[in-house]
């Protein structure tokens, strides 16, 4: 029977622990951006209750793409250590996809996968706590010690299911913050940055360039007879056609490069640090891929034609918002006028 001063002194032990989960709580559940979050939880966790090695386990399940993304993350590609990546297979494989926190001191052969290699061999115990976010585990907060006592399988785990929850409870709000605002800023069909996005990014990136004196490229570019592929197909296929070329030109542009779709059937692409050769290379290198790279569309492959216009700061003098556009619309012009007007956009039927 345990003495009335052990009862308080756990009681007050509980209230502690509380009181630090509440902390926090109150810190992270206001955060915007999901990389923000995990930096925040981890180090406050690690901090408030003196933890040796504290990281998250990421599944690349589809729904967390959001939160890669966000993050900057693929799998077998950490951002860091804190931040580990596996396959959603060996995560529920290891943790029989548990909603309940996981201690283990032996046998962490078993959950390899969710362990960064730096960190497995300090390990004399563990926590794994599940992170639900809309109902669906998407990976865990995991808690490292190298005494085998600290997360021995037998204690009492209510408090880490209490951190469970709370991670879990503020990663959604999280998740969701940045998700309305980043569909503020795209176009709904292709994801693209809108043409919104456009204007602010080009005014960002001209005082960059003026600042760093170094060139910055626009390429205007505008599906060939776009209007024939809804007419001949529906406009179903013409949507299909309009993520098809978006994809391409993720596919084909850099980093740090950024892609917009302006309006209907046209695409900007903002190149830093690219002069007017290096532009032109690229449109005339993406323009060719789309002419080879047909889409398949209900067995038929319907072909892809594009026009641009390119254009870089070191071609104009005092270049704006309004005098890059234009001239790079100009140009797309001219390649419009010479191009000869298509018929058909079937190049080979019932590829069955
Ligand atoms: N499927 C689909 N069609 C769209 C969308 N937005 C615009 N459009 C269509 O895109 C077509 C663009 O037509 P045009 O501006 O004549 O362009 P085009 O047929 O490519 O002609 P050129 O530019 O001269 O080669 C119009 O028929 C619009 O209705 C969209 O989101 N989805």
């Amino acid at each position: 029977m345990p003495t009335v001063e052990a009862l308080i002194s756990r009681a007050r032990k509980n209230e502690d622990i509380a009181r630090r989960l509440f902390d926090i709580e109150v810190q992270i559940m206001n955060i915007g951006h999901c990389a923000d979050f995990f930096d925040q939880l981890l180090s406050l966790v690690s901090e408030k209750f003196n933890i040796e090695s504290v990281w998250v386990s990421l599944t690349d399940s589809p729904v967390n793409d959001h939160i890669l993304r966000s993050i900057g993350g693929d799998r077998g590609q950490d951002k860091n250590a804190a931040l580990h990546i596996m396959s959603t297979m060996d995560f529920l494989q290891a943790t029989q996809s548990s909603r309940d926190p996981i201690l283990v001191n032996e046998g962490f052969k078993k959950y390899r996968y969710l362990i960064p290699s730096s960190i497995y061999p300090k390990l004399g115990s563990m926590a794994i706590l599940p992170l639900v976010v809309d109902g669906k585990i998407i990976g865990s907060l995991n808690l490292g010690d190298s005494s085998d006592e600290r997360y021995e399988p037998s204690k009492d785990s209510f408090f880490l299911k209490q951190l469970a929850v709370k991670a879990s409870i503020s990663l959604a709000g999280v998740s969701i913050r940045e998700k309305i605002s980043f569909l503020a800023t795209r176009d709904p069909l292709t994801l693209l940055r809108n043409r919104r996005e456009l204007e602010e990014s080009l005014e960002r990136e001209l005082s960059r360039s003026r600042r760093h004196h170094d060139p910055l490229a626009l390429v205007f570019i505008d599906c060939d007879d776009f209007k024939l592929v809804n007419d001949t197909y529906g406009h179903d296929c013409g949507d299909m056609y309009l993520k098809y070329v978006s994809d391409k030109l993720i596919d084909m542009t850099r980093k740090g490069d950024m892609v917009f779709r302006f309006a209907g059937d046209e695409f900007v692409l903002l190149l830093p640090n690219q002069n007017s050769a290096d532009a032109e290379l690229i449109a005339s290198r993406i323009k060719d891929h789309l002419s080879e790279s047909p889409m398949t569309y209900r067995g038929l492959q319907v072909s892809l034609s594009i026009s641009y216009g390119s254009i870089s700061t070191d071609q104009l003098v005092d270049p704006t918002y309004k005098t890059l556009l234009k001239a790079a619309d100009d140009k797309l012009y001219q390649m419009k006028k010479h191009k000869p007007p298509r018929c058909s956009l079937i190049d080979v039927l019932d590829l069955h």
